[in-house]
């Protein structure tokens, strides 16, 4: 099972990208505001067409590949909720592409984002952070091999900023492939098992997160003076 970016180009967004993504990890992409971050995660996502190169499922085209939508689920970047209806509705809307209603996984989804006390709510009415935690959930709900969500912990409190990267741990021991753009460096430093570096629509990095996101690396492409401080696991980072 591997979703890949063989040398994907588009425009001055993406150039020559080549990764392959494994199931059972955590990546996270990290780069500056315009690096490639979203233009990335769509197109591997199959909802961005590129000029060039090919991303595969398995080895095949994903372009027009009819398990898609069953198979990658994608979150989008600071999401809104355009439909006026329950939160249990649209965590059901989840499950369109598998063309059933199922129960056990809209419920899995439910208690994963600690949504159980807003599932009769009208989602429109609930807060940025809520709204964000009922739009993940309803890509669980689709228990898909692959999640791609672009910074989901953006508006998300402390508590549920870890509650959410363990539940992206547990989905990644399950076997599916995590994928997640992350701005908080020491976030991706501590919790993915991959990083990839993305400046200027190329990717300078791809390797462990003590490696990709060395203070050597954070210094040319952030360009800022950093240092990373505690323990491995808990490192936090401060300015140099
Ligand atoms: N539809 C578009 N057409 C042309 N250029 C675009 C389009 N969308 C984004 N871009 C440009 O492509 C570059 C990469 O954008 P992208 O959103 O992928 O970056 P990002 O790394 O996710 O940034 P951020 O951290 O700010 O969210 C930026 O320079 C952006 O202005």
């Amino acid at each position: 099972m591997t979703l890949a970016a063989n040398n994907v180009s588009l425009g001055e967004r993406l150039h020559n990208i080549t990764c392959a993504l494994r199931p059972g990890e955590i990546t996270a992409i990290c780069g500056p505001n315009g690096a490639g971050k979203s233009s990335l995660l769509q197109a591997l996502a199959g909802l961005l067409p590129i000029d060039s190169g090919e991303v595969t499922l398995d080895g095949e085209p994903l372009a027009g590949h009819a398990q898609r939508a069953k198979r990658i689920g994608y979150l989008p970047q600071a999401p809104e909720i355009a439909w006026d209806v329950t939160v249990r509705s649209l965590v059901e809307l989840g499950r369109i592409p598998h063309r059933d209603a199922a129960g056990a996984p809209v419920e899995a989804a439910i208690a994963a984002l600690d949504l159980n006390a807003f599932e009769q709510r009208r989602a429109q009415t609930l807060s940025g952070g809520e709204q964000a935690r009922v739009l993940l959930a309803r890509v669980l709900a689709g228990e898909p091999e692959w999640i791609l969500a672009d910074e989901p912990l953006a508006a998300l409190d402390l508590a549920h900023q870890y509650a959410l990267i363990g539940h992206l741990r547990v989905s990644a021991g399950e076997g599916r492939g995590v994928l997640v753009v992350l701005h908080d460096l020491a976030m991706a430093r501590n919790h993915a098992d991959r990083v990839l570096v993305l400046d200027q629509g190329r990717l300078v990095a791809d390797a462990a997160p003590s490696e990709a996101l060395s203070v050597e690396r954070i210094g040319e492409v952030w360009g800022v003076g950093t240092e990373w401080l505690g323990e491995e696991g808990k490192r936090a980072l401060a300015s140099a």
